[in-house]
C-alpha cells in the first residue's frame, strides 16, 4: 500500500493515456505530496511491469516532468505485490523488426541514463521480483530498499544476453568490481537477504509500508541540505558515466542487434519462454 498522504488534496495525480497497454489506466502513475515534495512513481504496467518500448518512453517522459516540476525527492516502486519490474519485455525480442530492436536499445540506455542523472535524490523500493531490467531500474536510484522474500539481479547471461558496459559499471559501483564480475557473468540472481549482504540493496523491509517509511527516511536527509550542492555532487559522480554510454551507445546498438537477429539466441529465447510458461503447470 501507498504511503498514506495527510491531505488528500495536496496529492496532485498526473495521468497520462497510453496506447497499446493491457494495463487498466496509465502506464506510469505519478503521486505527488506537496508538502514534503516527494513524488512517488508506481510503474503500471501489468502484470509485470516489463519493459516494452512505449514503456520506457513514458518513464522517461515522467522523469522530465518531474526535473520540470522541480521535486525534492523520488521513490520508485510498483503496484504489484511479487514483482518491482520483470525487466525487457521478452516479446520485444522475439524475431524483432531491426528498426523497432535499435529503438527499444535506445529507450532502455535513455531510461537508464535519465534516471541515473536525476538532480533528486531517487530511492528504489523493491517489493518485488527485479531480475535483468528490473535489477537495471533499481541500480539507477541512489538507495534500494527492498522488501523481504524476493530476488534481484543481472541474469542476462542466463537468457543468452550480455550485459552491456555501461550496465556492469553501475553494478560494480554498487556492490564493487569482484562480485560485480562474478554476478554479471553467471547471472546470479539474489534473495533479498543475499543482495543485502553485497550492498545490492542497501536495506531490506518486511512490507511496502515500511519500505515507505525507510524511503521518506532516506529522502528526509536531505531536507536541509542545499538542492544545488547536492545536485552538483551527484552529477559530478555520475555524468562521466552517462556521456561514456552516450559515445559509445551506436557500437552498444549494433552489439545487441547482433545478438538479439542471431539465430541461436532466437531458439534459447523460444526454450526460455516456454520455460516462463511450463513454471506454471
Ligand atoms: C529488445 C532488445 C533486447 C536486447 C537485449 C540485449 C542485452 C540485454 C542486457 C540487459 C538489459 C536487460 C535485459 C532484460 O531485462 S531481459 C528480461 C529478463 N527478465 C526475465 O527473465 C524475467 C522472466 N520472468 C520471471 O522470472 C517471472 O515472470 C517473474 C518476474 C519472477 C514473476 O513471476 P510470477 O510467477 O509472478 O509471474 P509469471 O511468471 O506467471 O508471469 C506473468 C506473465 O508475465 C509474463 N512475463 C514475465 N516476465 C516477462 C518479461 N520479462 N517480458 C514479457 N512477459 C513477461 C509471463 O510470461 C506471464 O505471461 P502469461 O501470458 O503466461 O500469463
Amino acid at each position: 500500500m501507498l504511503r498514506k498522504i495527510a491531505n488528500p488534496a495536496r496529492l496532485l495525480t498526473f495521468q497520462r493515456t497510453m496506447a497499446s497497454t493491457a494495463s487498466t489506466g496509465p502506464l506510469v502513475r505519478t503521486e505527488l505530496d506537496s508538502q514534503t515534495g516527494y513524488a512517488t512513481v508506481i510503474l503500471n504496467r501489468a502484470p509485470v511491469n516489463s519493459l516494452s518500448l512505449e514503456f520506457m518512453a513514458e518513464i522517461i517522459k515522467t522523469v522530465d516532468e518531474l526535473e520540470r516540476s522541480k521535486i525534492r525527492g523520488m521513490i520508485l516502486t510498483s503496484p504489484s505485490s511479487k514483482v518491482f519490474c520483470a525487466g525487457l519485455d521478452v516479446l520485444e525480442m522475439v524475431n524483432p523488426s531491426e528498426d523497432r530492436l535499435r529503438s527499444v536499445w535506445r529507450n532502455l540506455q535513455d531510461t537508464w541514463a535519465k534516471l541515473y542523472g536525476t538532480s533528486f535524490p531517487t530511492v528504489a523500493l523493491i517489493n518485488g521480483h527485479a531480475p535483468a531490467g528490473g535489477c537495471l531500474l533499481a541500480l539507477t536510484c541512489e538507495y534500494r530498499i527492498m522488501c523481504s522474500n524476493f530476488s534481484i539481479g543481472l541474469n542476462e547471461t542466463q537468457l543468452g544476453l550480455a550485459v552491456p558496459p555501461w550496465l556492469q559499471k553501475t553494478m560494480r559501483n554498487t556492490v564493487g568490481s569482484r562480485e560485480a564480475e562474478i554476478a554479471c557473468i553467471k547471472g546470479t540472481m539474489f534473495s533479498s537477504e543475499e543482495a543485502l549482504k553485497i550492498g545490492l540493496v542497501d536495506e531490506l523491509a518486511a512490507d511496502k509500508g515500511e519500505a515507505m517509511h525507510k524511503a521518506c527516511n532516506y529522502l528526509d536527509t536531505f531536507k536541509n541540505m542545499s538542492p544545488y550542492a547536492r545536485s552538483a555532487t551527484k552529477l559530478l559522480l555520475r555524468n562521466k558515466k552517462i556521456e561514456d554510454m552516450k559515445r559509445a551507445r551506436e557500437d552498444d546498438i549494433d552489439r545487441v542487434v547482433k545478438n538479439v537477429m542471431n539465430s541461436d539466441f532466437q531458439a534459447g529465447l523460444a526454450a526460455y519462454l516456454q520455460s516462463l510458461k511450463d513454471r506454471k503447470k
